[in-house]
């Protein structure tokens, strides 16, 4: 069976071409998800500085506000409990940790300007911690707290400063969040509403042509495979590219042996020359033709070197910006001998008068179309009778054999030699005037009487002459009238000569 040219694997990764948009698509969505994801999980993450610095900044606050190290300090200096002064200490050590970490983060002038103002408060109140531990029980309560008492109010209005500013930076860094996330929310509503649809449509675009596409392609291979005659894919060079498998059977070559082979090996040694100039004229242009002129005949070379007698017609296209051409072979070696039994006689092998008939029919459309003279020579053997009649029939057979070779022998290459019938043969003679028409029947007639036929009888030729003339045609019926006429003239004259009848039925006799 022959390749179906539809390439599935080919059909498949056009297929999965196609649905790369789609994954793509798919792909930059989940981007998305995710990127929303990750700023929002920065948003609150530790690891975002504005969320780092507000988280510093309330362990700040809370190490020194409520249950924090002023209030510890406060009851250390009225209970003089020792529990409150090491929770006094634990809270302090939290505060300046948490402070260290926003004078590492923090840059700006105000900022600093805040941090140090808290540094140097909360510095004081180390101090004035020292101090009460150093005085407990030497002085009253009333007097160590007149002591130890340290004006916080420029630290509060500097911890009011930085919390505006962290909080600001925060606030700010939350809004660019949001519009990013907006920005994402925006972008795939567009991919959404825009490319998906538009992606989809041009994917089905894309496998609507594909199909059809594989339809046409499976439709051509079908006619290839399913033509009765060969079919040929060549390039301009001549390599064939594709042959069917009547290529194969014609040419007697296995499947996949054409491939990549010559075209003009496939034709007979002695017009190959010829075939490849024609293709170069041919492929020329696009155009489509059959390959045919009136006198050769095609011969095509089987891979056994034995001959096929073809007809051809080529196609020539510019396919993909290459030359290319098709050639549809039909091997007609089986009608051509068909043909030629039909149309020669069985006994001297020349034309019939079928086809004679035909012949002359084509020369008379000529003579209307070219204007130029027919001739017609109606030749009777003279006494062909007693050379039967001693010999016997069988070599008469033979003498009209030949005779009939004499007679080819001695035509021109248009000349149409058949035989009429019996004894008689015709010659067509396109082109050829009365004049020489007469003096070709005098030529044929003197040069048979010169030859040494294998008989010893006097066999001679008696030739009638008819001319068809453009100005005063003569129908077929006529014309053939017109050169019987003549030919009995001739045997009633004595025989062995020539008698011309023209078309005025002027009578010339040699
Ligand atoms: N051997 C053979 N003889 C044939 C064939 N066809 C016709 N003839 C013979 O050809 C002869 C033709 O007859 P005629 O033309 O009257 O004989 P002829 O002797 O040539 O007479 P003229 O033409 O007047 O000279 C006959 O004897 C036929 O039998 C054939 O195919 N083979």
């Amino acid at each position: 069976m022959h390749k179906d040219y539809s390439d599935k694997s080919a059909l498949l990764t056009i297929y999965a071409i196609s649905a790369v948009p789609l994954f793509l698509v798919v792909y930059l969505l989940f981007t998305q998800i995710n990127d929303v994801n990750s700023i929002k999980m920065e948003a609150v993450s530790l690891s975002n500085p504005n969320i780092a610095n507000a988280n510093e900044l309330a362990k700040l606050e809370r190490s020194l506000g409520y249950v924090g190290f002023i209030h510890h300090f406060k009851n250390y200096v009225i209970r003089g409990d020792i529990n409150y002064y090491a929770q006094a200490q634990k809270s302090f050590a939290s505060a300046e940790q948490a402070l260290l970490k926003l004078q590492e983060n923090l840059t700006s002038a105000d900022d600093i300007k805040s941090l140090n103002i808290i540094q140097e408060t909360l510095e004081k109140y180390s101090d004035m911690l020292t101090y009460a531990r150093d005085n407990m029980g030497l002085e009253n309560v009333r007097a160590l707290d007149q002591q130890i008492k340290v004006s916080d109010l420029e630290a509060e209005q500097a911890l009011i400063v930085l919390r505006k500013n962290i909080q600001s930076r925060a606030t700010s860094y939350q809004a660019d969040a949001d519009k990013r996330i907006e920005s994402i929310y925006h972008n795939t509503l567009y991919i959404g509403l825009v490319i998906i649809p538009f992606l989809l449509f041009s994917t089905w675009l894309i496998v609507r042509a594909v199909k059809k596409l594989s339809t046409s392609t499976s439709e051509l291979t079908t006619i290839f495979n399913a033509s009765p005659d060969a079919i040929l894919y060549v390039e301009q060079d001549g390599t064939i590219l594709k042959a069917n498998s009547v290529a194969y059977s014609i040419f007697g070559y296995q499947s996949t042996e054409l491939k990549g082979l010559k075209v003009e090996m496939l034709i007979a040694p002695e017009i190959r020359s010829k075939h490849i100039k024609y293709r170069d004229s041919f492929s020329e242009k696009e155009q489509s033709r059959e390959m045919a002129d009136r006198t050769t005949q095609i011969f095509g070379l089987k891979k056994d070197g034995t001959k096929v007698e073809l007809k051809i017609a080529i196609a020539s296209k510019v396919i993909d910006g290459k030359k290319r051409s098709v050639c549809v072979v039909k091997d007609i070696t089986q009608h051509k001998k068909l043909e030629r039994k039909a149309y020669n006689d069985h006994l001297t092998a020349i034309s019939n008068r079928r086809h004679f008939d035909t012949l002359l029919a084509q020369e008379l459309k000529r003579l209307d179309r070219e204007r130029n003279p027919l001739s017609l020579l109606m030749i009777d053997i003279d006494n062909f009778k007693t050379l039967n009649d001693h010999l016997g029939h069988t070599a008469g057979d033979e003498a009209l054999v030949n005779i009939a070779q004499f007679l080819q022998h001695h035509t021109r290459e248009y000349d149409h030699l058949a035989r009429w019938g019996g004894d008689e043969f015709v010659l067509l003679c396109p082109n050829l005037s009365a004049e020489d028409a007469l003096k070709q029947a005098e030529r044929i007639r003197q040069q048979f009487a010169s030859v040494n036929f294998p008989w010893d009888f006097d066999i001679t030729l008696s030739i009638g002459v008819a001319t068809n003339s453009p100005d005063n045609p003569m129908s077929d019926k006529v014309f053939l009238e017109a050169a019987d006429k003549a030919v009995y003239m001739a045997k009633d004259a004595g025989k062995n000569q020539c008698i011309h009848i023209n078309s005025e039925s002027k009578v010339e006799v040699t």
